[in-house]
């Protein structure tokens, strides 16, 4: 056994090659062993082309095996970026099976070793995109009893990559976890800082890959972030906590991602917990539950004292419920297809992990008693309202209760009577123009530290708190005169989305983005077949409802509205919660609240 230090190569920040030389004397088994306690890492931190090239011949002139040079050396991986990190070794099942494993800026690349005459050799290699991995951590083996290997030292990687479904089509994301058994040195300690190397090495490409200019990572507001998990163990099909044990908890492990949760005893328990909470002591509010509880999170922070900074604090949701709009909605800009609730669950939990906040806008909803409240998601009147509140009911099918709702509607579609107005979007419009309050621009970064100011406040919650509306006039006088108001006043719906998807399957504002300070308004005049209304509703489900050129259907993109039922009693809903029934205005108040969006 030779031990080579470190080349003179001042390229070659830290290399060092331990190898056991195939060809060197004594007993087989301990050869074997040896060949098994591998061999070469290589630690590169090569600038130059030229430099990687030494670094190439370096490593030839050391590599102890006879295996397919031009597939093991990283220099030779196509496609990918500089090598950062090489080694070679075992894997998990078979310590005789070995893996030559490369780190660039974008990627892992894992080759199982093969002899060059084997007909396998060059073509088992696999790459793992550093956008799709969660973390990664060393571990010896007192940390996990999977594996009988007494003081064993590992390093893993979790990656979650969007894969082909076995038995239907499209992809979703599904765990990938990339480990290796790091035997190297005969000092344990040694072995472990060198499986740790790894790791960090791997978090830290995992996270600077993150698109430059789109948010911040919430890891690096502070470290370790602390994120308080609200369960709602009511909601959907009661399945909440189970989705937490069953996912989430090995996911946030994966990410180290510390938590505290908090199991909501009752409607408005989370809004209560958030409106009182020092939120110095969090770095991130996120929801397991439907989008019920995120609307009592948003209002309880937007009656805060200082709800000016509490609604800078990162929101995160993991779909729960039924409806699971939200959720639906940040899995779809991430650009995947959309998928089933249990990869929904998988998709948001990765982008929890991920950790990218971006800013979300919210929208101030008035009632016609006066009271004021903050909806991130929809306002609804008519069909739509009523077969969410109705469908309550059949909320044991979870998902599907919607479809059994709007088929039970739909067999006694009425007409609703009312008045509706707006302000349209203008042509070249300024979105922030008396939108954001103060005018002040809320960067991430001062969005996301400024929660050290944010000691308990305890107090009576104010009557109004929120940003001013500067584009409302009082609901008892006309609207403003450069409102459009609609001509006809029977209707069967009116729905106004900030959000793409009004529910898991349904794209309802296909064009909707989290912060465009945009209210995209649709409304169905009546009259309207109940055949046309229902091909409405498919075509939602692919978000081409707009495309259909069905005369029934209007779409307006605007910055307010204003709606004023006839009839005394009713319901409208607000991010799928029934509000008082009467007279409603709102505006959109773009980028106002941060939520984490991967
Ligand atoms: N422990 C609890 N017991 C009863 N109700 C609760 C509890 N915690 C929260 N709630 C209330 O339950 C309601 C429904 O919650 P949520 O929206 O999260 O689930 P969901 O209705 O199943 O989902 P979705 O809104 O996606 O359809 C909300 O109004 C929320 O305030």
């Amino acid at each position: 056994m030779r031990h080579l230090s470190s080349p003179t190569n001042p390229t070659l920040s830290s290399t060092y090659l331990l190898h056991l030389d195939r060809g060197s004397s004594g007993p087989a088994s301990s050869r074997s062993a040896e060949v098994g306690l591998l061999v070469v890492c290589r630690y590169m931190s090569v600038c130059a082309a030229s430099s990687r090239t030494r670094a190439r011949r370096s490593a030839d002139r050391h590599c102890p095996l006879k295996m397919d040079q031009k597939e093991a050396d990283p220099s030779f991986i196509p496609g990918t970026g500089q090598v950062v990190l090489y080694g070679e070794f075992t894997g998990t099942d078979n310590p005789k099976v070995k893996y030559a494993v490369s780190l660039t800026e974008e990627d892992l690349s894992v080759q199982k070793v093969l002899a060059p005459s084997s007909p396998a050799a060059g073509r088992n290699k696999l790459s793992f995109s550093l956008k799709d991995c969660v973390g990664a951590r060393s571990l010896r083996e007192e940390d996990d009893h999977r594996h009988a290997d007494p003081g064993g030292v590992y390093f893993s990687a979790y990656f979650y990559p969007l894969r082909k479904r076995w038995m239907s089509s499209g992809a979703a994301r599904q765990r990938v976890e990339q480990r290796f058994r790091v035997a190297s040195l005969r000092d344990p300690r040694a072995n472990l800082e060198e499986a740790e190397k790894w790791a960090r090495a791997i978090r830290e490409r995992a996270g600077l890959l993150r698109p430059l200019g789109h948010g911040v990572v919430l890891s690096a507001v502070r470290q370790p972030c602390r994120v308080m998990l609200l369960v709602n163990p009511q909601s959907g099909k009661g399945q909440a906590l189970g989705l937490y044990n069953g996912h989430i908890q090995r996911m946030l492990s994966e990410a180290e991602v510390p938590h505290t949760l908090l199991i909501t005893e009752r409607k408005n328990h989370a809004r209560e917990l958030v409106r009182e909470a020092d939120l110095s002591q969090w770095d991130a509010l996120v929801i397991i539950s439907g989008d019920g509880l995120l609307y009592e999170v948003i209002n309880g922070l937007l009656e805060r004292e200082d709800w000016e900074q509490a609604i800078h604090t990162p929101l995160g949701i993991l779909p729960g419920g039924s409806g699971n709009a939200l959720a639906a909605s940040i899995h779809h800009y991430s650009g995947a297809p959309l998928v089933s609730s249990e990869e929904l669950l998988v998709s948001c939990g990765f982008i929890l992990c991920k950790g990218l906040v971006s800013r979300m806008d919210l929208i101030s909803v008035h009632l016609g008693s006066g009271q004021r409240l903050f909806s991130f998601l929809s306002l609804a009147w008519g069909f739509v309202a009523d077969v969410d509140v109705e469908s309550e009911k059949y909320r044991h099918v979870g998902a599907a209760r919607f479809t059994v709702g709007t088929l039970v509607r739909l067999a006694s579609l009425r007409v609703y009577r009312g008045r509706l107005s707006y302000l349209p979007v203008a042509d070249g419009d300024d979105a922030e123009r008396g939108v954001i309050p103060n005018g002040a621009q809320h960067t991430f970064h001062n969005s996301c530290n400024s929660n050290n100011a944010l000691k308990a406040k305890r107090r009576d919650p104010p009557m109004l708190t929120g940003p001013t509306d500067t584009l409302l006039a009082p609901v008892d006088r006309p609207v403003p005169s450069d409102w459009v108001v609609v001509p006809e006043e029977d209707f069967v719906l009116m729905l106004a989305m900030y959000q793409s998807c009004l529910a898991e399957d349904l794209l309802a504002a296909p064009n909707a983005t989290l912060d465009q300070g945009v209210i995209h308004l649709m409304y169905v005049k009546a009259g309207i077949t109940r055949a046309s209304l229902l091909k409405l509703f498919l075509a939602m489900e692919k978000g081409t409802h707009l495309a259909t050129s069905c005369p029934h259907l209007e779409y307006s993109r605007v910055r307010a509205l204003r709606l004023e039922p006839y009839a005394p009693k009713g319901l409208i809903t607000v991010d799928g919660e029934a509000v008082e029934y009467g007279p409603v205005q709102a505006q959109v108040h773009r980028g106002l609240a941060r939520m984490i969006t991967g």
